[in-house]
């Protein structure tokens, strides 16, 4: 999938599937998240078609965007759930995803959290360290039942990725250090409470090379081979997320030739395979509609003042993220150099500098491209602005999927004590 595939300009007027930007934008202010459902669905069926030699199951990463909607749209597709908190566990059940397709991932999960996911029955608790693995070993006797484990292995590889979404250095504070791992399985066994099933790995996001994975992937198959030797069942491998997307112009490997890796490290082992894609599944197939406030003439450059910002989008902020920008509208306009930057008063509050897009005004429509995943669910009301709607698009029609509160809510949530 290209970043514009499925918002693509028709006449020079961007679309998603059969209904203008122009159009949703008459009836739901901006600015606004627009997901494509064709898109969700046609990413979906792309790593069930490549996993489909295997036997897979896709426990979509909840972390990359948890609106109930997509989440329902992947339930529907029989997707399971990679989740990081109560709030995701809920999030994941409400939607309509089952315990026993929910991987419990997360670094520093909570005793009330265990307890949770315990009492629903979830499929399996990614863990991430020995005092977690004792916490779960206690909760789990104290309700008479059995967690099946992986342990998040740390095989110590460079993701070849942004330092701040990479996570399976030795220096990164994700999983057990592979060397420890074998120690690690042969005290989960003897504790009560607990069934060893798997070994788990994540080694970080948006990667764009295959090679990572597949020494990843080389570590692991050697690690199942010394715990079966060491008498451990491991009947499960969970793979992880982590292939990237095309931003700008990154050359991606297809969801085939991924399964095809995952294939060659690990098919011998007979094992059952989890994948936990997020930002492959959903990063394509969003973006984020803002409004051109005002267009300002600085000294040197001249600014799109959008009236999105960084609490909207904090990715280009957060990591110097590159986002194709786009003018909704772009008939009979030529191209001119902005600085495409939100109201927020920081200078960080800058989506792109000196970036070319098609001459624009105040009033005119502007879409931040590649937003679907890591960008709704990172947002905050920095500045005291109200969070983005989200909208979904299925063919001719369209759903406010998420509504944008009002300033009383907002304001609500703080309690002014009584000795004031
Ligand atoms: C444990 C775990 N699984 C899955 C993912 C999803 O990653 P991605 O969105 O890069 O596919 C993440 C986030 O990087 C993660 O931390
Ligand atoms: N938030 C990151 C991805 C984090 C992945 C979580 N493990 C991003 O926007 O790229």
């Amino acid at each position: 999938m290209t970043p514009v595939s499925y918002f693509p300009h028709k006449n020079d007027e961007m679309y998603v599937d059969d209904i203008a930007i122009s159009d949703i934008a008459k009836q739901v202010k901006t600015p606004f998240y627009c997901y494509s459902s064709a898109a969700i669905e046609a990413s979906f069926q792309d790593y069930q078609q490549a996993f489909s030699a295997q036997d897979t199951l896709i426990c979509y990463a909840v972390k990359a965007n948890s609106n109930q909607a997509v989440l329902a749209t992947l339930a529907k597709l029989g997707s399971g759930a990679d989740v990081v908190s109560m709030g995701e566990i809920r999030r994941a059940i409400a939607a309509g995803i089952p315990p026993n397709k929910i991987v419990y991932s997360g670094v520093a999960k909570t005793q009330d959290e265990i307890h949770y996911a315990l009492s629903l029955g979830i499929l399996q608790f990614n863990v991430e360290s020995e005092p977690e693995l004792e916490l779960i070993s206690k909760v789990a006797s104290s309700l008479n039942t059995t967690a099946a484990i992986a342990f998040r292995i740390n095989p110590d590889v460079c993701a070849q990725t942004h330092e701040k979404i990479s996570t399976g250095k030795a220096e990164n504070k994700f999983g057990i250090p592979i060397s420890k791992a074998q120690l690690a399985y042969k005290k989960a066994a003897a504790l009560p409470g607990i069934k060893v099933q798997g070994v788990d790995v994540h080694i970080g996001s948006q990667l764009t090379s295959l090679a990572p994975f597949a020494e990843a992937y080389q570590r692991i198959a050697e690690l199942v081979t010394a715990l079966r030797a060491d008498g451990h069942d491991i009947s499960v491998i969970d793979v992880g997320g982590g292939l990237g997307i095309t931003y700008r112009d990154e050359v991606i490997p297809s969801k085939q030739a991924y399964a095809d890796i995952v294939n060659a490290q690990l098919g011998q082992l007979n094992c059952k395979i989890i994948i936990e894609p997020g930002r492959s599944l959903l990063g394509n197939a969003g973006i984020l509609v803002a409004s051109v406030v005002f267009v300002k003439e600085g000294e040197e450059r001249q600014f799109l003042l959008l009236d999105a910002g960084m609490n909207d989008l904090i990715r280009p902020s957060m990591y110097d993220a590159y986002h194709q920008i786009f003018a909704v509208n772009k008939a009979k306009k030529s191209l001119k150099t902005y600085d495409v930057v939100g109201p927020v008063c920081e200078t960080g509050d800058t989506f792109a500098k000196a970036r070319q897009v098609h001459e624009s005004n105040a009033g005119d429509l502007i879409a931040i491209m590649s937003c679907g995943a890591y960008g709704a669910v990172m947002s905050s009301n920095y500045n005291t602005r109200m969070l983005a709607p989200e909208v979904m698009v299925k063919g001719s029609k369209f759903a406010i999927v998420k509504k944008r509160p009002s300033y009383e809510e907002i304001i609500n949530q703080d309690i002014i004590p009584s000795w004031l």
